[in-house]
């Protein structure tokens, strides 16, 4: 790759579209917004729009975005797969009888939360040059794990020069191998087109202690050193750092719910790493290219853990748009814990790091199961060339924007309870809407139910 090449690439956001069936049914142990919002009415129709107007402030910033479609749910062929059997309609009301909990996981919209779909490497940053996937596995939450096959079948398809994009598949999905994608996974920089270093996080490793001792840590060492080898990343350039047990403890189940890096800068809570300082020397010892690195780190006395969970403060996003600076894209939450917001307006003053600017958004709907700002957007360093290859309807136009917003409308439900779920209508619905989705976006036949007539 060439310098000038290095120098015009640009970090996308791919965010998950909300499918309509978005609820609440407290399926995430270890989330404690899942479990504290469990059985509660949702709002799908609220929850889409929410995330499309976050989707399109970044459109408006300059900022490459792009979208992913919702999957498919209720996800019928799962159902049947666990031995249901009869029509559509019988299928689900059998479930919901003998298994509400497998009718649940079959009817997430858990795909929304685009930071889990993948890992992904820059061409900066792989011996061969090209981009590179690994689709995670998922594997701690069944409602999650039915995402990765047509996780991989979309990022296939938008994502389609093999000359130019590596897709891997997905790792064996058991224990040991635990793989929630991005969400676990940052990469530091001076450029996005230099070669960056990529800094894997996981949970726990086979014979690695301390482990959480209340909730389950999803990810593991040997997933993220799978994936490293897979991507052909430089060793010299890769770090492998465990979460801190606490943070877990406390309802940090992934890592994007306690740090955050963009570029140079890594913004993380005291108590997110198990050694935070070996980290910062490593990366102060690696990072090549002319920015030095920038750690904004926030101490348990000004926002704790329990603070840090309740505003997803590290679940901001950090973006560089066009016109300069960089900015902190947050959740209204933040805005509501007077310590929190007093944390952010500290580090927008501080002339010691590039962030200048806050946005504020609402996205209470998808907050109520614990997914923010960033773990609703999967990035994606591409290069000019790169970019050009990507599949031109995964990106959003203001065009599309509205005509999303519209679909939204049309199709989407106001308010969905767990017992909806079972609703054949409800299915049908989601069906029709997603069929009309996928000419909306020119998609082609993505779902089972179109493949199957
Ligand atoms: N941090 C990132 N990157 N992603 C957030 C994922 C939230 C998701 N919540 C859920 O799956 C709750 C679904 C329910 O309870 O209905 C999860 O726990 O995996």
């Amino acid at each position: 790759m060439s310098a000038q090449v290095h120098r015009t690439a640009i970090e996308a956001n791919f965010d998950g579209l909300v499918g309509p069936t978005h609820n609440y049914a407290g399926l995430s142990f270890g989330n404690v917004a899942s479990a504290r919002n469990a059985q509660k009415t949702s709002n799908p129709r609220q929850a889409a729009r929410q995330g499309l107007m976050k989707m399109r402030a970044l459109l408006d910033l300059g900022l490459a975005q792009g979208v992913l479609p919702p999957q498919e749910r209720p996800h019928l062929p799962t159902l049947r797969r666990l031995g249901f059997t009869g029509t559509d309609a019988q299928i689900l009301s059998k479930a919901r009888r003998a298994a509400p909990e497998l009718l649940a996981a079959a009817a997430s919209a858990s795909a929304m939360w685009a930071a889990n779909a993948a890992t992904v490497s820059p061409s900066a940053d792989t011996a061969d040059g090209r981009v590179h996937f690994t689709p995670a596995n998922l594997c701690s939450h069944l409602h999650r794990a039915i995402e990765t096959e047509t996780t991989a079948r979309v990022l296939k398809a938008i994502f389609p020069d093999p000359s130019l994009f590596a897709h891997h598949a997905p790792l064996p999905a058991t224990p040991a191998l635990g793989d929630e994608g991005a969400a676990n996974h940052t990469r530091l920089c001076s450029e996005y087109g230099a070669p960056g270093l990529e800094l894997f996080v996981y949970g726990r490793g086979v014979f690695q202690q301390p482990v959480p001792q209340r909730f389950p840590a999803r990810q593991t060492r040997q997933a993220c050193e799978s994936i490293a080898r897979l991507h052909e990343l430089s060793m010299p350039s890769t770090y492998f750092a465990q979460q801190h047990p606490d943070a877990i403890d406390h309802g940090v189940f992934h890592n994007d719910v306690i740090a955050v890096g963009n570029r140079e800068v890594l913004l993380y809570h005291e108590q997110a790493f198990v050694d935070a300082q070996s980290l910062r020397s490593w990366i102060c010892t690696h990072l090549q290219g002319e920015r030095r690195p920038v750690f904004i780190e926030v101490a348990a006395d000004e926002v704790s853990l329990d603070e840090a969970v309740a505003s997803y403060l590290f679940n901001s996003q950090l973006v560089c748009p066009p016109a300069g600076g960089m900015h902190l894209i947050v959740a209204r939450e933040c805005e509501e814990h007077p310590r929190v917001w007093a944390a952010i307006q500290r580090i927008v003053a501080d002339p010691a790091n590039p962030i200048d600017r806050v946005h504020v958004f609402d996205l209470r709907q998808s907050m109520n199961n614990g997914g923010g700002p960033a773990c609703l957007r999967l990035r994606v360093v591409l290069t000019d060339a790169e970019r050009a290859a990507v599949n031109p309807c995964a990106w959003l136009t203001p065009e599309r924007a509205d005509a999303l917003l519209a679909w939204i409308d049309r199709h989407y439900r106001d308010r969905l309870d767990p017992d909806d779920l079972a609703d054949p209508q409800l299915l049908e619905e989601s069906r029709t809407a997603l069929d009309e989705l996928t000419r909306l976006l020119k998609l082609g036949s993505l779902y089972d139910f179109q493949r199957t007539g």
